[in-house]
């Protein structure tokens, strides 16, 4: 099986070397710049373990900046960013045919999140994601497969990738369950990789309770610098977040992806996690546009489309966007 991994940072890295380690597919990757320069110079080091007892591991993996370097695939693991996917979208062609499967392995809502989700209106549309239908054109909804990655990895520098706590993944097809050839090999390879991979009965349900954990917290993070576990440990803020996740909860309602939990039980889950910087505030840091459309534009886009009133989501939208274009991490014509 052809594998490719487009963008190699702390997830595509991840799964690089676990399918490196393991053999058995025929495995290459889209990079750029500095980290295409190192896997050519020194190949891909993926670090696991805890700290006093790590182990490095390098991997040789064939990399290119072009598509048509690599030809067509059988599979195409799209881990960049989601404000990379119009640059991807551009590019991608050389590497997809009929039967390419393209698998979606990042955070927030997709593009293709209504394709095959059942009882969702026609009409409804992602705006702010794909305002245009590119990606659509691009990345056929027909050829996707979803995951929700219930893991954390980090990119410690070019080429450099460590795997940090959590190994699930869950996948599942956009239409419902798992049982299509395709999403049987893919889990079937992500398993044999070393991930504990669950079938997923509607993927669009997952990644909504993902979603619904995180879209708080994220920008949060970006605006006050803090950690997780302080952001939970002030009142006030905790009773943002659970305002906010009552609107998304009323709004996954009229979706038909209802969510049975307490926002109180779910900042338990996002409390297990200690004191970590959320991948949107690394962005903020590390000074790269965050994926606030994928996380709370969308959410946004599809409350007002389906009539619930969301006043606490549109303030964490408009406070966020705001201090993301004032740092020139957010377009400013959005
Ligand atoms: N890290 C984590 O623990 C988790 C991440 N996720 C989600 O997974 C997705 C990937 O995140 P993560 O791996 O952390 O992100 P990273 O920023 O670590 O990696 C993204 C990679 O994509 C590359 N890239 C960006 N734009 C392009 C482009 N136009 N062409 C080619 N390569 C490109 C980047 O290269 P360059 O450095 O050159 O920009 C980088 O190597 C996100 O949606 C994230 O929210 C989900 C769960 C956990
Ligand atoms: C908050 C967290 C770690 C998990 O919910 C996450 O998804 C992120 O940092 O983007």
């Amino acid at each position: 099986m052809k594998v490719c991994i487009y963008g190699l940072g702390a997830i595509g890295g991840l799964l690089a070397a676990r399918l490196a380690a393991r053999g058995e597919v025929q495995l290459s990757a889209i990079a750029r710049g500095t980290t295409l320069q190192t896997l050519r110079d020194h190949g891909l080091s993926f670090i696991e373990g805890p700290p006093d007892q790590a182990q490095q591991q390098r991997y040789d993996l064939r990399a290119s900046d072009n598509p048509a370097d690599l030809g067509v695939q059988d599979v195409v693991i799209l881990s960049v960013k989601t404000t990379a996917l119009p640059d991807v979208a551009a590019r991608i062609a050389p590497l997809l045919g009929p039967d390419t499967t393209i698998l979606s392995a990042m955070n927030g809502v997709p593009w293709w999140f209504f394709h095959g989700l059942p009882g969702t209106p026609e009409r409804l549309q992602l705006k702010s994601l794909d305002p245009d239908g590119t990606l659509a054109a691009a990345l056929p909804y027909s050829q996707v497969v979803g995951t929700v990655t219930h893991l954390s990895a980090a990119n410690m520098g070019p080429g450099v990738v460590r795997h940090v706590a959590g190994n699930r993944i869950i996948i599942g097809e956009p239409g419902g369950g798992t049982s299509t050839a395709r999403c049987q090999a893919i889990m079937h390879m992500l398993q044999s990789a070393g991930f504990d991979t669950e079938p997923s009965k509607q993927i669009q349900a997952d990644i909504w309770y993902k979603l619904w954990g995180n879209m708080t917290v994220n920008p949060i993070s970006a605006i006050t610098g803090a950690t997780g576990d302080r952001i939970l440990d002030d009142d006030y803020v905790r009773d943002f977040m659970s305002r906010c996740m009552l609107e998304a909860a009323a709004v996954g309602a009229r979706i038909g992806l209802r969510i049975d939990q307490d926002p109180e039980d779910r900042h338990q889950v996002t409390r297990q996690l200690g004191a970590f910087r959320t991948s949107m505030l690394q962005d903020v840091q590390a000074g790269k546009s965050i994926e606030l459309d994928a996380l709370v534009g969308a959410m946004l886009d599809i409350a007002h489309q389906v009539n619930v009133s969301v006043p606490n989501i549109e303030t964490l939208m408009g406070i966020s966007r705001l201090h993301a274009r004032t740092l020139g991490l957010y377009p400013l014509d959005s």
